[in-house]
């Protein structure tokens, strides 16, 4: 009799998967997007805030999923979770603390920026995020196991992260910048949706109520669809308005990973082996769409 042999998949591509390098570009979109708007707005640029707030997205990120992983190993949501950085080292306390460090650093990245502007709005708004941040997995909040994940996450990236990224180049707001904040907001949210679906037996079990529980996973690909195209049409809609420029019209050359993407979900949203990959496929889409997005306002 023949046995299938079970491959393990090696420490090193554990750890890849706990570290999830390709994420990071959530971090620096809303940075470089805001920052392109604002350099339409005002041909200038500060480099200095600009890198500062790069790193400092980066590590207040890096601490987002650091304790992500500390948080989920108190209610039990990942004991299968291989890639959990907390179950690869079985250090608890050292990954709260690195998270922690990650976090104070980040923040005293945007307290510079602040410094150097005499003015306290970038960081009391990326403080906001930070708070939002926590209320998702930290207690007693774990909105995350509400369901409320997807629209934290699209205040925090969308309007707060880039009207912090304009502000600090401008000291000012502009309706442009809302209007480009909501573009990245809806696709940053599009890579938390997706993130849900090969997960639904763990999530129950752990009693956390994801979009995907709540609706499904046939009618979550329906739901992921109709977003995906949301980008586009809100794209052709505000160019329309008058608030987005004709160049952010870039973005339709994006459709390649938004088809990939819904597609793939539409196929294998109940197998979760296969479905699993999906949100790097949104993390595809998020990148070029808000590169494209942002060359859109730096070119015509
Ligand atoms: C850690 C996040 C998602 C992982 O969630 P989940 O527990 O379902 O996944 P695992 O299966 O991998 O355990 C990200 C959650 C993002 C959150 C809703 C909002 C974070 C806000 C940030 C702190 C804002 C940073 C802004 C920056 C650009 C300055
Ligand atoms: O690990 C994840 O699933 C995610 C990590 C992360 O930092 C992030 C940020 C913004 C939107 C979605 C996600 C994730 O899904």
């Amino acid at each position: 009799m023949t046995t299938t042999p079970i491959i393990e998949p090696s420490k090193k591509k554990l750890w890849l998967a706990a570290i999830k390098p390709p994420m990071y570009s959530v971090a620096i979109m809303p940075i470089i997007a805001g920052t392109a708007i604002a350099f339409r707005e005002t041909h200038r640029l500060n480099l200095s805030i600009f890198l500062t707030f790069l790193i400092s997205a980066i590590l207040i990120l890096a601490w987002e999923n650091l304790s992500n992983d500390v948080f989920d190993s108190e209610t039990g949501i990942d004991k299968n979770k291989t890639h959990s950085v907390v179950n690869l080292t079985g250090n608890k306390p050292l990954i709260f603390g690195l998270s922690n460090f990650c976090l104070g650093l980040g923040i005293l990245g945007i307290f510079a920026i602040a410094w150097w502007q005499q003015d306290w709005t970038v960081l009391e708004i990326i403080l906001l995020c930070c708070a939002l941040g926590y209320s998702y997995q930290g207690p007693p909040f774990r909105l995350g196991y509400q369901g409320l994940g997807e629209i934290i996450c699209f205040f925090a990236f969308g309007p707060l992260a880039i009207t912090a990224a304009y502000y600090s180049q401008t000291q000012s707001f502009s309706a442009t910048m809302l209007g480009g904040s909501v573009f990245i907001g809806i696709s940053t949210s599009i890579i938390l949706f997706c993130s849900h679906f090969h997960q639904v037996e763990d999530d129950i079990a752990a009693g956390k109520r994801s979009p995907i529980v709540r609706l499904g996973t046939a009618r979550g690909a329906k739901l992921l669809k109709w977003s995906t195209a949301s980008l586009y049409v809100l794209t052709v809609l505000l160019i329309g308005l008058g608030i987005y420029p004709l160049g952010t019209l870039l973005v339709v050359l994006s459709l390649p990973f938004a088809i990939a993407l819904t597609s793939h979900v539409q196929q294998y949203h109940d197998q979760p082996e296969k479905v699993s990959n999906c949100k790097f496929l949104a993390v595809n889409l998020h990148f070029f769409s808000g590169i494209l997005f942002a060359l859109g306002f730096l070119l015509f």
